[in-house]
């Protein structure tokens, strides 16, 4: 679906995006991780056919995005500032989008105009800064793009309208098979949302993970035995170990009930497998750039 294969871009002498790579399947969605000024925003330009990139190249569908009005019809981009024509309501603003988008569909901006009881015909720039985002949902959602790119989308929304938006995006998602590329200084923000996660850092992809297999795949034991501990670790892969007082906690990668069973044939006093959190994961996974990673995500 999404190609972006050995992309650069560069201002000047700023190289923003150095030979980054990635693809996103239909119906998945991608989350684009990293502190400010990692290239992020300039990535999400590049598949939006806001920007034409130096090297490499950008495709949908197999096809180059940059002046491609064909693709772009299957686009919609929300900005970190998101966009709205001067002095528009956000009727005005969904008859702009008739025009530009083909499957737009105003049933569907009635039934989110309602959802999010949005004033359709106020002038958005009165809006405060989480309203304007909401609108720009409504516009996007009603367009029915093939694929959304958002940028810092829950910046200025709300708890209750973060779970509203996200419900929606993953309904999309699952009913139509919509792509989303979404970017993101938190991983907390988007871990529930996103199959994928890319970090990036000072240009570069660092890290880019399947989230369903290291979610079901990476555990946290805590395990204590009467008196010495039994060399029983050798056969675990083990991410990290530490030991505390008479409890050995160790993070380990497989199944996680034949690690049980195989801990247990040693009789542990005590014996937990506790979730990790997928930041826990990141930093465990990375070794000694792990901490470059707290960071990134903090
Ligand atoms: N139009 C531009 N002209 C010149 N330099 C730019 C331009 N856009 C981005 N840059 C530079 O490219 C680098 C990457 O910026 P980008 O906005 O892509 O990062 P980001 O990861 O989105 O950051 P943030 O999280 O702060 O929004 C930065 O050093 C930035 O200053």
């Amino acid at each position: 679906m999404i190609k972006i294969r050995n992309v650069r871009k560069s201002f000047e002498e700023m190289e923003a995006v150095e030979n980054v790579s990635i693809e996103v399947n239909k119906g998945s969605i991608y989350g684009l991780l990293g502190s400010n000024g990692a290239g992020k925003t300039t990535l999400l330009k590049l598949l939006a056919g806001i920007y034409a990139e130096d090297e490499g190249y950008v495709a949908i569908n197999g096809q180059p995005v940059f002046e491609n009005p064909v693709i772009k019809e299957r686009i919609f981009f929300i900005q970190d500032h998101p966009y709205f024509l001067p002095q528009y309501t956000v009727n005005q603003m969904a008859q702009f989008y008739q025009n530009i988008y083909s499957r737009w569909d105003d049933g569907r901006f009635e039934e989110l105009a309602a959802i999010f009881e949005m004033d359709i015909h106020k002038k958005i720039h009165r809006f405060s800064k989480g309203i304007q985002r909401q609108a720009a949902f409504i516009l996007a959602l009603s367009a029915r793009p093939e694929v959304l790119i958002l940028d810092e989308p829950m910046d200025g929304l709300d708890p209750v309208m973060r779970k509203k938006v996200k419900s929606l995006l993953i309904d999309e998602v699952a009913e139509r098979e919509m792509t989303i590329l979404i970017s993101s200084h938190n991983l907390r923000e988007v871990e529930d949302l996103c199959d994928f996660i890319g970090i990036m850092h000072k240009g570069r992809m660092i890290l880019e993970k399947d989230l369903d297999d290291l979610k079901t795949d990476t555990h946290k034991i805590q395990v204590a035995f009467k008196g010495s501990v039994p060399a029983i670790f050798d056969p675990l892969k083990i991410l990290h170990k530490e030991k505390r007082g008479s409890i050995m906690i160790c993070i380990v990668k497989g199944d996680a009930k034949e690690i049980s069973s195989y801990v247990e044939q040693f009789k542990p006093v005590i014996f937990d497998m506790l979730p990790l959190t997928l930041e826990e994961i990141f930093i465990y996974e990375m070794g000694d750039i792990g901490y470059a990673v707290q960071n990134i995500l903090g």
